[in-house]
């Protein structure tokens, strides 16, 4: 399969996303993030399910993450039959010192969303460039597709710059994994992240947004193989 994190090996990202599978227990329920970070959390899981013979189950939040948990071995469950997850690891796009972070690069926020709030402690994985003072990258918004005009006027009602994401290998627009589009919206500067994310999801035809206020902590990995920890 093709796709956007088929992109060269990041040393950092290998770095945060193979330190955040030592913080899985054995026995755990995991949330497994999209990306090309936390994919290297999953292939480690596989790899301590392996050799380690670490005993967990994983809830992914994509297909994409799905096909690298069965790859690597990682045993898989549904939300549905374990609605309370010990631990969920993901990647995000950006993220400020309030560790509020914004996510949805690959589509796949809205299950991310729904993993993460299901799980007791939220670990997100980046490396050193995601790290902002205020949050200014666009936020990802997934539209049911019957709404996108009325989203798209009430984005720019409120401040936005909306552009309905289009496929790269396909004519026409990105469809979620929930059948859905994606609408990504440039804000500047998000001064408050909590009154933004309110202001969106009262649009109705907003599935949900990419406005993260959940992250328990970040492991930015760094070039050299170390980890910085960052908590609140
Ligand atoms: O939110 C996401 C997918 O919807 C990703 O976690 C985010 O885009 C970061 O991706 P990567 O680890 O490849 O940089």
């Amino acid at each position: 399969m093709t796709d956007r994190n088929q992109a060269k090996e990041s040393p950092e990202k290998k770095a945060a996303g193979i330190y955040a599978a030592s913080l899985v227990k054995d026995g755990d329920a995991v949330g497994l993030g999209t990306g090309s970070t936390v994919a290297y959390t999953i292939k480690e899981l596989g790899r301590r399910v392996r050799e380690e013979n670490l005993n967990i189950v994983g809830v992914v939040t994509s297909y994409q993450s799905e096909m690298i948990a069965i790859d690597a071995g990682v045993p898989l469950t549904s939300l549905a039959e374990t609605p309370r997850l010990n631990i969920a690891i993901d990647g995000a796009d950006q993220f400020d010192e309030n560790l509020f972070a914004i996510k949805g690069g690959g589509a796949a926020h809205t299950r991310e969303k729904i993993v993460s709030m299901s799980a007791d402690r939220f670990v997100v994985v980046s490396d050193p460039a995601k790290k902002a003072k205020t949050l200014s990258v666009f936020v990802p918004i997934e539209v049911m597709p019957f709404g996108r005009a009325l989203v798209m006027q009430s984005l720019k009602d409120i401040g936005g710059d909306p552009t309905l994401r289009a496929a790269a290998k396909k004519d026409g627009p990105v469809i979620t994994d929930n059948g859905n589009f994606v609408v990504d919206c440039t804000f500047g500067e998000i001064k408050d992240p909590k009154e933004l994310a309110a202001k969106i999801s009262q649009i109705p035809g907003v599935v949900e947004h990419g406005i993260f206020m959940n992250v328990d902590e970040v492991v930015i990995g760094n070039a050299d193989g170390t980890v910085e920890i960052i908590k609140l």
